[in-house]
């Protein structure tokens, strides 16, 4: 089952973004299904990719192999309930949302089901995607590999062997591009503040955090203390924007920042 009949159950922006990353990459479009309530985001799904969409949640899922859950956690109970008296004992069931606890999964479905937790993000729709997986003893070898090709698609994978792991996959990877956004964000618009136009700054921000993002990559015997240290002149401009970094304590915000994404997790995984 290597090419297993994948159906998403919501066809927001992380769907949307696996689903680029396997059928680019050449996973069958005939393959892969996915719902919603409107038809805006499934029309681009059917135009952009050439999969098969449509409104009815239980006929899709009754049709696939792996079922991947992908709507807002408060909406997920609702979604699971509404497919529970299908026979799930032959599928593959993948979730995509923050917080949850796999054990809950089972409540919702009323019936023992085999479900893999999941915590990708949006660069996935680029192929440069991370994904952490978390699969109990219960899972077989077969239904990990079908959940990791699938993910494997849109980038690179990680298995954590605990559930608790995956909160700090969602502040590490899932959530961080957001940081990175915003980072990038702020530098263009100093550079806009000063004097330069919008698409100037935003080409000269943005391939200096790929040129980093890259050198981080390419380097993994440095540091990323030396990989900065090696901008920063003795006396020059880089130590001074560093210098004003490191007195504003960017290091104790991103703490807090990464910090306050866990208890968000372990909030949700008290609410829904
Ligand atoms: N956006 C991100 O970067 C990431 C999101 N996630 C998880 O992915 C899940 C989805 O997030 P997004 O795609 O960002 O949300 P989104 O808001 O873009 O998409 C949710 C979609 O579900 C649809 N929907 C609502 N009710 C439905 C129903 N009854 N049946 C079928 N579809 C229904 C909505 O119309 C919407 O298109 C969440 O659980 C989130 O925790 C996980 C990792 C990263
Ligand atoms: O913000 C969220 O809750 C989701 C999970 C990780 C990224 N987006």
């Amino acid at each position: 089952m290597t090419q297993a009949k994948v159906c998403f159950i919501g066809a927001g922006n992380m769907p949307r973004a696996i689903i680029s990353g396997l059928v680019t990459n050449g996973y069958p479009a005939d393959k892969v299904h996915a719902t919603n309530p409107s038809v805006g985001k499934l029309d681009a799904l059917k135009a952009d990719f050439g999969i098969q969409v449509s409104h009815d949640n239980v006929a899709a899922a009754d049709d696939a192999d792996v079922i991947v859950l992908s709507v807002k956690p408060q909406l997920m109970q609702m979604v699971c309930e509404q497919l529970s008296h299908l026979d799930l004992s032959n599928k593959l069931l993948v979730t995509i949302a923050a917080g949850i606890p796999a054990a809950r999964y089972q409540d919702y479905f009323k019936q023992p089901i085999k479900l893999i937790r999941t915590m990708p993000n949006t660069p996935t729709q680029i192929g440069v995607g991370m994904t952490g997986l978390f699969a109990d003893n219960s899972i077989s070898a077969e239904h990990k590999q079908i959940c990791e090709t699938l993910m494997k698609t849109g980038g690179e994978v990680v298995w954590v062997k605990t559930e608790d792991e995956l909160n700090q996959v969602i502040a590490l990877a899932g959530s961080s591009p957001a940081y990175f956004f915003l980072f990038i964000e702020s530098m263009i618009q100093h550079g806009i503040k000063t004097g330069l136009d919008e698409q100037t700054a935003r080409a000269l921000a943005q391939q200096a955090a790929l040129g980093a993002a890259q050198m981080v990559v390419q380097n993994p015997q440095l540091s990323l203390e030396k990989l900065r240290t090696n901008v920063m002149s003795k006396g020059g401009t880089t130590a001074r924007a560093v210098e004003t970094l490191e007195e504003g304590d960017l290091r104790g915000l991103v703490d807090q920042a990464m910090t306050n994404c866990i208890k968000r997790a372990e909030e949700m995984a008290k609410t829904f």
